[in-house]
């Protein structure tokens, strides 16, 4: 291994109690909101193609108009109460709020920065009412924060001479004010969530973020950061030169999924994702795909299954309501939630042969297994090999406690039949198993 003073200080995951419910939570709603909520991905009636929330950087989006829409912003529907109730009734358990994306715009009267949230109409703090809102309702609230920041004159891509070197450091500071000035007005979140940080700028000095991590840590023990912030002295990211992450959890996975276990090489992870295919802020005219409740859910639970969080992105209005097609979400989201979510908190990697019908989740210290069935096979049979060294005991359906009887087909192997093969929603049977062989409930598992 290489010697590094500014790769990862620590072998494994984190043990500690702030990390396990980080862990624990498994579900979350990620909040894109600011300025670009007014243009709404469109400007002098032409629609810009790209993520909304990057319209400042569309040829079509002169930078003076940009930089004028905050005297509109005045989202005279923000219900942060309601906010919150529906985003428990989704039975999200932690929310990541933008404080500031790269326009630079804080939802926060910053003193660091007049671009803020007081220079609107609005005037008033946005985020400390979201913050006390969803923690009422018991969510956990993380931060997002731009390092990246399009506004601040200091802002360098990369430092090419000694004014920018200079500019560079200033604008650390800056950054470093900034966090600091997050934790002190809002003790109670939980951690942050950096965007922002691919710049030669800022990957470039290693030991900056370094100390930067330290130092919130100082101020803010426990609190759960991934991998973005980071860079070691060599510039490498996520992963220092030595291979080992740097972070509390694996931060890369935006849009995408891993496909199998050894993708996530045994690190915590956490995966977010867009509703439409790229789009995290509003955008009046959603293009591609929009996925459905049961295509969120496969993706929620397949993260869950390989021992991963998974966090669903909204992008209200700049009104501070949300469209409906994210409300429905939320409606049906939460609805399957209500009933299965006893398979998705806590859950964890069970460790049992992946098979066509869907995915295993393990409740963490626990011998209770959850299928979770997507693919209904067309014979009927869900097939169940049970891990070495580990025996069924007990089958039923999670739903309603019906026991099922499985149909011995193998050592340790089963078919389990539903009572119905039809489900316009995913199915979660319970098995309760055993490291000793023998105690069976109830049910002959004999050949049928
Ligand atoms: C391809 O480059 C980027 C850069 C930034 C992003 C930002 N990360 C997401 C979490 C959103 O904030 C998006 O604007 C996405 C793609």
């Amino acid at each position: 291994t290489i010697a590094l003073q500014h790769g990862a200080h620590r072998i494994g995951n984190r043990t500690d109690a702030d990390m396990a419910r980080w862990r624990s939570l498994r579900f979350g709603q990620f909040i894109h909101w600011g300025v670009y909520a007014i243009a709404g991905g469109e400007w002098n009636g032409k629609v810009y193609n790209g993520a909304a929330e990057w319209i400042r950087s569309w040829k079509e989006m002169p930078h003076e108009e940009y930089d004028k829409l905050y005297r509109q912003f005045n989202p005279v529907n923000f219900n942060p109460q309601q906010w919150a109730s529906q985003a428990k009734d989704m039975g999200a358990k932690y929310m990541i709020i933008t404080t500031k994306h790269h326009d630079g715009f804080c939802l926060w009267p910053s003193k660091y920065s007049k671009y803020n949230i007081a220079a609107s109409p609005w005037k008033k703090d946005l985020l400390g009412p979201m913050i006390d809102a969803y923690n009422k309702a018991g969510i956990d609230v993380y931060l997002y924060f731009s390092i990246i920041d399009w506004n601040h004159p200091d802002y360098r891509p990369s430092l090419k001479n000694a004014a920018d070197s200079a500019a560079g450091k200033r604008f650390q500071v800056f950054v470093k004010n900034q966090l600091a000035e997050l934790l002190q007005r809002y003790p109670t979140i939980k951690g942050f969530w950096f965007d922002g940080t691919w710049d030669a700028s800022w990957k470039n000095d290693g030991a900056f973020t370094d100390e930067l991590e330290q130092y919130l840590q100082s101020i803010h023990p426990g609190l759960v950061m991934g991998s973005r912030l980071r860079a070691d002295e060599k510039g490498a990211r996520h992963f220092d030169s030595n291979g080992r992450l740097m972070g509390d959890y694996e931060q890369g996975w935006e849009r995408k999924l891993p496909e199998k276990i050894e993708d996530v090489h045994g690190n915590d992870w956490e995966a977010v994702m867009t509703v439409p295919e790229n789009q995290w802020g509003y955008h009046a005219k959603w293009m591609g795909h929009v996925k459905s409740a049961n295509e969120i859910l496969e993706m929620l639970v397949k993260s869950v299954s390989l021992n991963g969080n998974f966090v669903l992105n909204f992008g209200p209005k700049a009104d501070g309501t949300f469209r409906k097609e994210e409300q429905d979400l939320m409606t049906n989201i939460g609805a399957w939630m209500k009933v299965n979510g006893d398979a998705i908190y806590n859950g964890t990697y069970a460790g049992f042969e992946k098979q066509d019908w869907g995915y295993y989740i393990r409740k963490t210290g626990t011998d209770s297994v959850y299928m979770v069935v997507f693919n209904m096979p067309v014979s009927g049979n869900l097939r169940v090999k049970m891990p070495a060294r580990t025996y069924l005991t007990g089958v039923s359906m999670l739903q309603n406690n019906v026991p099922l009887t499985p149909e011995l087909i193998g050592r340790e192997e089963y078919f389990l039949r539903l009572p119905n093969k039809q489900s316009d929603v995913p199915v979660v049977i319970l098995l309760k198993t055993s490291t000793k062989e023998g105690n069976k409930e109830g049910g002959n598992f004999e050949k049928a």
